[in-house]
């Protein structure tokens, strides 16, 4: 039987319609890549650019985040967004040029509206915990 979006919504996880851990890795690689050419915030990743192991390892705390944030199984082992961001000074455009390389990233990769709408409710609700730390 098809399930209606309704019922999809019910009874699978943000996780689930995510595409589990494989689905968010993709979404952070392509959301990290485009911070990295994006003019407003990619200067904020470039000190990284020779440390490819702190790039992963940011990238796999992200993941987690993430995952554990939206029902996967995943535990988050890094800081909490305000301690992983003081001192950064982040303003509100860079944070909203960063919330929209993710969604355009997961537009890029066919994910449905509803599941995009989500993501950029539960960002929203992250910004205070980010901005001018
Ligand atoms: C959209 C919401 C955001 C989320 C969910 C997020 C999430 C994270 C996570 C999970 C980490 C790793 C923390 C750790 O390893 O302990 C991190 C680190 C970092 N984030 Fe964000 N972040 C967001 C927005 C931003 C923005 C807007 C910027 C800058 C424009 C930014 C710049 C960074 C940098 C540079 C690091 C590395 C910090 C370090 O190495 O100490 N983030 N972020």
């Amino acid at each position: 039987m098809t399930q209606s979006l309704a019922e999809k919504l019910e009874t699978t996880t943000l996780y689930e319609r995510l595409g589990g851990a494989a689905g968010i890795r993709r979404i952070v690689d392509g959301a990290v890549a485009a911070h990295m050419e994006n003019p407003l915030i990619g200067h904020r990743f470039e000190p990284y650019a020779d440390r490819p192991e702190r790039v992963e390892e940011i990238k796999q705390h992200t993941c987690d985040f993430f995952a554990a944030g939206s029902g996967g199984p995943d535990k988050y082992r890094g800081r909490n967004m305000t301690e992983a961001h003081r001192g950064m000074e982040i303003d509100g455009a860079e944070y909203e040029a960063a919330a929209q390389d993710i969604l355009t990233t997961m537009a890029a990769l066919n994910y449905d509206p509803e599941t995009r709408i989500e993501v950029a409710a539960i960002l929203q609700s992250l910004k205070p915990e980010i901005i001018h730390v």
